[in-house]
């Protein structure tokens, strides 16, 4: 591509959400280039490691029906890659029977047809030994749900787009975004324009909108990404059909403690805190503090009798977090042509496909193939006026 050229979107960051942008939009023959400030892969935002959670156990129903063909198009980008990026290993959900929150959950699957067990106290070990069930909890187990591998699924995006013709490059930092009908965006290698832009810049976000005039309201958090040794190695291995686990919430904390089999490193099994410490992106390794590790601790020494209590690795990630932990997918205020991709509260890696096929559409003008109205950057504004 030559200085001038004109592109039809550019993209800010190649994680995740941005990877997927960019693939749908070359898909529909749109000239795309996608921004990155590191040289890639890197391990520095949200979206690296080797596996996250995909699920429709949630409270609120619209991110199970968005899940519907979110399982489609991971498949097919699987097919078209030839890659595997899904496993099913499914998911027990465990919590307090008598909270709002399990319930709701139990619900979504119930109203959805989602395949699922519901264990009882006795039946419980017979499925998932080596667990043991809270007092007054209840459990169940949605079928379909599953891992997906993080770095490949990336990487697998980003590939996809460059064969669809599209342009990627990384270690160029953005500096300034100048709105107008033509985008300008500098970078620290070269300066592009483009007819519409699209902001997905995860931790740093808001760093970028400042070039606009816009602040979200959106905290960082570093969280600590713990791993843990199996006792007997293999007891909790996806090879012997471990599920991933979330519990909503028990005797230590209000917050959901995940976990998925062990796989990644031989022999441990990640279980982590749901929540963690607010930070400066470019500045994580400062904010040192483990309070979520010492819940952690008490939490495997209690449910998980098969694990070593301490961490043998932690390392860590960054969660971008809204006031409500929905996502925001919308339109700039002031900028048409400009959309924002943003606070994806440390859950947004699964509907990664879906994301990008949302971006592109609003970046095109097309009306968006799902209501955005929990999404929009209007409800932050409602909050406020209303508290007044
Ligand atoms: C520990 C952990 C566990 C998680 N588990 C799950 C899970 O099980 N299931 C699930 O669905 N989700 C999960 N998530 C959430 C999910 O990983 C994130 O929601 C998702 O990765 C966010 O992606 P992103 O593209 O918005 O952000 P990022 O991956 O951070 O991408 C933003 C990119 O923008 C680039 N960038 C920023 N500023 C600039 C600039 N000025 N110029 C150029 N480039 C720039 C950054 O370098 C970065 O590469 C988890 C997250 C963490 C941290
Ligand atoms: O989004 C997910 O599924 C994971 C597990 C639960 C907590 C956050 N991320």
């Amino acid at each position: 591509m030559s200085a001038d050229t004109v592109y039809d979107c550019i993209v800010i960051g190649a994680g995740v959400q941005g990877s997927f942008t960019a693939y749908h939009l070359a898909k529909k023959n749109k000239k795309t280039l996608l921004l990155e400030q590191f040289v890639l892969p890197h391990s520095r935002g949200s979206s690296h490691g080797q596996t996250r959670v995909i699920r429709k156990a949630y409270d609120q129903e619209f991110y199970a029906h968005m899940l519907d063909e979110c399982y489609k198009l991971w498949a097919q980008i699987e097919k078209e890659a030839g890659v595997r990026l899904y496993r099913q290993t499914g998911l027990l959900v465990m919590g307090p029977e008598n909270s709002r929150y399990y319930e709701l959950v139990k619900n979504t699957l119930q109203k959805n047809k989602v395949p699922m067990v519901a264990l009882t106290r006795e039946n419980f070990s017979k499925h998932i030994p080596l667990v043991n069930l809270d007092e007054g909890h209840g459990a169940v187990v949605e079928i379909p749900a599953g891992i997906l591998y993080a770095d490949r699924a990336v990487k697998t995006a980003q590939g996809q787009f460059q064969k669809l013709g599209g342009v990627i490059r990384d270690n160029a930092m953005v500096t300034d975004i100048k709105p107008g009908p033509l985008v300008t965006v500098v970078t620290s290698s070269g300066v592009y324009r483009a007819k519409s832009l699209v902001i997905t810049a995860g931790p740093w976000t808001n760093r970028l909108l400042a070039h606009t005039g816009l602040e979200l309201p959106l905290e960082v958090e570093k969280i600590n990404v713990c791993y843990w040794k199996e006792k007997v190695p293999g007891s909790y291995n996806i090879k012997n059909r471990f599920p991933c686990f979330i519990q909503t919430e028990c005797q230590d904390t209000k917050e959901h403690i995940y976990g998925l089999p062990s796989n990644e490193y031989p022999g441990l099994m990640k279980v982590c805190f749901h929540a963690g410490f607010e930070t400066d992106p470019d500045h994580r390794d400062k904010q040192k503090n483990t309070s979520d590790i010492d819940i952690l601790q008490r939490y495997i020494a209690r449910c998980f009798p098969g694990l070593d209590p301490q961490p043998a690795v932690v390392e860590s990630c960054l969660y971008t977090l809204t006031p409500d932990r929905n996502f925001v997918l919308d339109h700039h205020p002031a900028y048409s042509n400009i959309v924002i991709g943003a606070g994806f509260s440390g859950h947004g890696f699964k509907f990664g496909p879906i994301i990008g096929k949302l971006l592109s559409e609003l970046s095109l003008g097309e009306v968006p193939s799902y209501d955005l109205s929990p999404f929009k950057i209007r409800r932050f504004h409602e909050k406020t006026k209303s508290a007044l």
